[in-house]
């Protein structure tokens, strides 16, 4: 198969869907690899490493695209990006569909097989796609929230960790899941007070075993999001229901009542946000206040550490795209219910329920877009 991985052209976005262990990798199971030109310049991959492991580097994204069978990419296809998309081309990458109708539309007007890593999932009931960016983006979200603390950025002045004689930070991490534990663990780490919620009482007791009493597990409601926001410096939102829209569990009247210069953190914004007062932003513009509350709402948060988040990503998703690559999209769907699971889009059609439910589209189940049901 003829593989292909433009450069990422989202604001600060460094990461690159291949790395020249991948490209070797895919050219030892006989498949040709293009790789446009400084597309991992960026994180120190240069266009000769690609070359050497036997990529040919072409100047231009049209031209990936134009040639290419299957794109592998970290980010959604920004709006320039769909319109190189064709009918039956293959593309692997985060689509994060449910809050985005403009790209849905547009990728089910290209005709393309769209597979989401977001939705891809494994034998434990895990996101093993989502899962290392997750690791990635709940570490950061503490060293992103501890800096919007500082009063210079519009925070309240609180250090993270307190100093001997004077209490630390609350954090509030709502969610325990990859992105949850991973925060919990940095904040910790930092001596931070640290509370978690999360509406799954297997994952408090797993969550309460790991961190052996420093953790103050609590079981998610109304009332402990109210009283848990209220108290809180910091406030990580990190829920997820896997494809779909995120819930807003903190409202404007939750923000009203917390502290003045308190930070939220809205790890799940790639979702629409739990906070109803949370917009995407950038790298380059990661904060803004209402209600006076400072809010970082990133949607690519990983970019930011893009060389770590380059290999942890691509460790992840390689086996795939070898299998993508090797039997061709139809049979390697066909062959694993998990990888099937991150199809959203195929040939014109909307194939994942929660997306469709999201955005009120039609939904065709995708082993009957596969012609199997
Ligand atoms: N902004 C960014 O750059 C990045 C964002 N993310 C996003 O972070 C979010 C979290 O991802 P993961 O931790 O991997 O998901 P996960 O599936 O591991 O964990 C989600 C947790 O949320 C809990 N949950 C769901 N609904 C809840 C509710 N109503 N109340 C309380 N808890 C609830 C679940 O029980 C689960 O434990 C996702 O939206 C993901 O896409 C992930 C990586 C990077
Ligand atoms: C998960 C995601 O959206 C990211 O890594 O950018
Ligand atoms: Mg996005």
């Amino acid at each position: 198969m003829l593989i292909g991985t433009p450069k990422e052209i989202k604001v600060h976005e460094y990461r690159v869907g291949l790395t020249p262990a991948g490209v070797k990798e895919l050219r030892a199971h006989g498949h040709q690899v293009l790789i446009q030109s400084s597309a991992g310049i960026g994180i120190g991959l240069s266009d000769e490493a690609y070359r050497s492991a036997g990529a040919e580097i072409v100047d231009t994204a049209q031209e990936v695209f134009a040639r290419a069978e299957m794109i592998i990419k970290v980010k959604e296809p920004q709006p320039i990006e769909c319109r190189m998309l064709r009918p039956g081309q293959v593309l692997f990458t985060y689509l994060h569909l449910a809050p985005d109708p403009e790209q849905t539309h547009a990728l089910i007007d290209s005709g393309c097989v769209a597979i989401a890593y977001e939705t891809v999932t494994d034998a434990r009931g895990g996101l093993p796609l989502l899962a290392p960016m997750s690791e990635v983006a709940g570490r950061m979200s503490i060293q992103a929230g501890a800096h919007a603390m500082e009063k210079a950025q519009g925070g309240n002045g609180v250090l993270l960790g307190g100093v001997p004689g004077v209490a630390p930070a609350d954090v509030l991490v709502i969610g325990g899941g990859v992105v949850g534990y991973n925060a919990a663990r940095i904040a910790v780490g930092m001596g931070a007070h640290v509370t978690i919620l999360d509406r799954s009482l297997p994952r408090l007791n797993y969550l309460d075993s790991l961190f052996d009493g420093r953790l103050n597990t609590i079981y998610s409601t109304v009332d402990a999001l109210e009283h848990y926001t209220a108290h809180a410096d910091l406030v990580i939102g990190a829920v997820l229901v896997p494809g779909a829209a995120a819930p807003k569990l903190v409202t404007r009247r939750h923000l009203r009542a917390m502290k003045p210069g308190a930070v939220v953190v809205d790890v799940a914004i790639d979702q629409g946000g739990c906070f109803e007062t949370s917009r995407p932003t950038t790298h380059q513009n990661p904060t803004y206040v209402e209600e006076g509350v400072v809010h970082y709402c990133v949607a690519n948060m990983p970019g930011g550490v893009a060389r770590t988040s380059t290999f942890a990503l691509t460790n992840a998703t390689m086996p795939f795209a070898v299998a993508l690559a090797d039997k061709g999209y139809r049979k390697a769907l066909l062959d694993d219910p998990h990888l099937l699971a991150g199809l959203n889009v195929h040939a014109g059609r909307l194939t994942y329920q929660a997306v469709a439910e999201a955005l009120a589209l039609p939904y065709q189940p995708a082993l009957e877009a596969l012609g199997r049901a």
